[in-house]
């Protein structure tokens, strides 16, 4: 469904991605793992249209490389940035009434259902919301725009275990959805509480992929790349 296929990025004359071949397919929960400055929010940021790369990035047989940000967003490709980009002076319900995109599978009952504290504060101004808040309202407001791929960037950082667990509990219900998800995450026991596959980059190169299981068995693989990040 969405396929990288030797993606290089830069920054200047730094090379940050060096031939990233990867892949999403129908239905799939993926995590992109790796310690920090691999290069994963620049991976994220590259199917996004946000960095320039070289290379093919394709989601749905069409070519999304080269193409600008909107374009990418309005084939239904949606990113969950970090900084979560939130508008401060808008209510909760305002922030998702923006991105609203009806007719799809998500509407504003939907999100609400599934982000009951998003329902409590659907009157705050975003600003008054805490950190794990305004993560939901990012996911929330993404879903609602309808995608149909969601790439989240470390969608737990920072966070309570308490809200880690609620995050987490989200993402296992988008899954079920059927929505295939793109997740750069630093939480190992997040990332093995949903994947059905995993992969790794180091230094801007996929050093490994596998399934949850063959992941989890592995103990050596994630010793080798990611004992320093945890
Ligand atoms: N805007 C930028 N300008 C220059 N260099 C950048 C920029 N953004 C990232 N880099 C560098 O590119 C490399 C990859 O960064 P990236 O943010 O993609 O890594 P990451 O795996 O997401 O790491 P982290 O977990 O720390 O966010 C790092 O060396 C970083 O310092």
């Amino acid at each position: 469904m969405l396929t990288l296929d030797d993606v290089h990025a830069y920054y200047g004359k730094s090379h940050v991605l060096e031939g990233v071949t990867m892949e999403v397919r129908a239905g799939e929960l993926v995590t992109l793992l790796g310690r920090n400055g691999a290069g994963k929010t620049t991976t994220l940021r590259s199917i996004a249209g946000i960095t320039t790369t070289t290379g093919r990035i394709s989601f749905d047989n069409q070519d999304l490389r080269g193409r600008e940000p909107y374009e990418i967003a309005r084939r239904g490709v949606a990113l969950v940035q970090e900084h979560r980009g939130i508008f401060g002076v808008l209510t909760v319900e305002e922030n998702l009434k923006i991105a609203l995109r009806k007719g799809g599978r998500w509407g504003l009952d939907d999100v609400y259902a599934m982000f009951p504290r998003l329902r409590e504060r659907r009157r705050n101004g975003g600003r008054a919301l805490s950190g794990g808040e305004q993560q939901m309202l990012a996911m929330a407001r993404a879903l609602v725009n309808n995608p149909r791929i969601l790439l989240l960037d470390e969608p737990t950082e920072g966070l309570a275990p308490v809200i880690v667990d609620e995050i987490v509990r989200i993402l296992k219900a988008i899954r079920e959805s059927g929505m295939p998800v793109l997740l750069v995450e630093q939480n190992l026991a997040v990332c093995e509480a949903l994947a059905d596959r995993h992969y790794i980059l180091e230094q801007g190169r996929i050093v490994y992929t596998g399934s949850a299981q063959a992941f989890k068995a592995d103990r050596a693989v994630r010793d080798r790349y990611l004992a320093l990040s945890q």
